[in-house]
């Protein structure tokens, strides 16, 4: 079987872990093997990475290379050995969170995002110029007003988190941007209804791309 590539992405908030899970479950029930992981992290070394980026005051443009250099230890260390291996890994969040954080929400140059993108996603098991992307983009949209009313109180916020809404407005918009460039990548879920008809949208969109059965 090949690998495939899934990340999740949408604002903090969005309800990605909600349903990464359950996907997860259902593939594992068809018969595949599952790596569940996460950007920034996945690996020792990106956890310690995370731990200072979400937590720690810094330039923009030093938040946007220790996200990309906790991707490039995780593409290494984990994502591509289970690609190799025919694995499917699930991911919340890859690159398209640094263009929507760091480019929209920071409004970090996004032609400098471009080439380290270039420079990261550059990998041993693709031909030159060719760039790991995930083989699909699992997008939940919401409005950032209706995510601050989710995770009001629901935790301590870290320094993203801690952002005002205007910042998640400009996130969104750079989310909406990314899908807009790369339509064929992204399944874009209207994730402000109840869980269930998320699930029930994400789960058809998924059939329809003959990802699950
Ligand atoms: N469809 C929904 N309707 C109402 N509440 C929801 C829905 N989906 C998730 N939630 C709740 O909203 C909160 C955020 O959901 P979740 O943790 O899945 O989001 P997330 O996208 O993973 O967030 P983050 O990126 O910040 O970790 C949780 O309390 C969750 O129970
Ligand atoms: C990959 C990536 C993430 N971020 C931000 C987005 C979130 O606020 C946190 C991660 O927290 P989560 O609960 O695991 O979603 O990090 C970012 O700013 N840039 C990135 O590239």
């Amino acid at each position: 079987m090949s690998g495939l590539f899934l990340s999740f992405e949408g604002i903090d908030g969005a309800g990605k872990s909600t349903h990464i899970e359950a996907l997860a479950a259902a593939l594992r029930a068809r018969g595949r093997t599952v790596v569940l992981t996460r950007e920034p992290g996945g690996t020792p070394v990106a956890e310690q990475l995370r731990a200072l980026a979400l937590n720690e005051a810094m330039d923009p443009l030093t938040e946007a290379l220790l996200m990309f250099a906790a991707r490039r230890d995780h593409l290494l260390q984990v994502i591509e050995p289970a690609l190799a291996r025919g694995e499917v890994v699930l991911c919340d969040r890859f690159t398209d969170a640094t263009f929507a954080y760091q480019g929209g929400g920071r409004g970090f140059d996004i032609a400098v995002l471009e080439t380290l993108e270039r420079w990261v996603q550059s990998v041993p098991a693709l031909p030159a110029g060719r760039l790991r992307q995930p083989d699909l983009t699992v997008w939940f949209d919401l409005p950032p007003a209706v995510a601050a009313q989710r995770l009001s109180g629901a935790r301590v916020p870290d320094k993203f988190e801690a952002q005002p809404q205007a910042f998640f407005e400009r996130v969104a918009a750079a989310y909406a941007r990314r899908a807009q460039q790369d339509p064929g990548r992204f399944l874009r879920v209207q994730a402000d209804q109840p869980r269930e008809e998320v699930w029930t949208e994400l789960e058809s969109g998924l059939r329809s791309r003959g990802i699950l059965t």
